[in-house]
């Protein structure tokens, strides 16, 4: 039997749960960022049962890669499971507000129950979690409206963790916490592969892009590989439109096209592609 597409070192996952534990324990409200190309499979099922009962605040970013009608039909699945999202370019900087105001909100909450207690109020405390590559330093930034998170972060030196106050009301953990992923579920984990939401993980770039491909005629993007590449995937398999592909463009090199289907996908060169939709769930 040959290996899972995606594999992850178990050290790694180990010490990063155990951050995460640290940083959820000194919050009051926490903001998970999921990519809202795949809401699904960006969001991790235990976050639930690390959190508990503190409020949660979803934040899908990357709106920018989707198209608007996508985003309508999620806003409408998610209002069925009382749920509210808040949409946010991080990059660009939209969206950022509303989800200030959503953990005000949380805080003022918090507050009233201090309150209740004989307790004085205070800001609400917050943390920014979600898998690698959302996003999440993009948000704190944002959120903070200066550089809060240092980019370059030694490994093996372990930072003193920080709150920086965005206004009265909030104080931010100036460190995200990253979710690691495990193996359970591969279909999952090939679309953050695809998305490059998974950190330190060795993926098969070739397998990933195939299963790419697939999905995108699953979903009825066929058209973006027909006019982007000149080839039609509708009839033939992810992988022999890999193939293809190679022997039409690069001498049968699969590597090097594995990598430019990714990489356009990535850079939203193919245009606005979710890779979920909320119909399918
Ligand atoms: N198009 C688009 N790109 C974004 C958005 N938010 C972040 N990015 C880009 O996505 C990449 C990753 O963003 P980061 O903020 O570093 O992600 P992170 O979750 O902090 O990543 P780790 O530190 O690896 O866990 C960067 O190149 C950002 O510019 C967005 O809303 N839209």
């Amino acid at each position: 039997m040959s290996s899972p597409p995606i594999q992850w070192y178990p050290g790694h996952i180990a010490k990063a749960e155990k951050q995460l534990q640290e940083q959820l324990k000194r919050v009051d409200v926490v903001l998970e960022v999921l990519d809202a190309r795949i809401p699904v499979a960006s969001h991790h099922p235990q976050v639930a049962d690390w959190i508990g009962e503190k409020p949660r605040i979803l934040v899908l970013n990357r709106v920018d890669m989707i198209p608007n009608e996508t985003k309508q039909e999620w806003i409408t699945w998610f209002k069925e499971r009382r749920e509210k999202p808040y949409w946010t370019n991080a990059k660009a900087g939209k969206g950022i507000k509303a989800v200030k105001y959503a953990a005000q909100d949380a805080g003022a909450a918090m507050n009233q129950r201090r309150r209740d207690r004989g307790m004085r109020p205070r800001a609400v405390r917050a943390v920014v979690i979600g898998f690698p590559n959302v996003g999440k330093s993009a948000l704190i930034n944002r959120l903070v409206g200066r550089k809060a998170v240092a980019s370059a972060r030694k490994a093996g030196v372990t930072r003193q963790l920080q709150w920086v106050r965005i206004s009265d009301e909030i104080e931010l953990l100036d460190a995200p916490g990253v979710i690691p992923w495990r193996l359970e579920n591969q279909q999952d984990a090939i679309k953050l592969a695809i998305c490059e939401d998974i950190g330190e993980a060795a993926y098969d770039n070739q397998r990933v892009a195939a299963v790419f491909v697939d999905l995108l005629v699953e979903l009825g993007f066929a058209e973006v590989l027909q006019s982007r590449y000149h080839l039609d995937p509708l009839t033939i398999t992810g992988e022999s439109f890999i193939q293809d592909l190679a022997d039409k463009v690069y001498q049968g090199d699969k590597e090097r096209v594995a990598r430019l289907l990714l990489h356009d996908f990535r850079t939203g060169a193919m245009g606005q592609i979710p890779l979920e939709l909320p119909n399918e769930f």
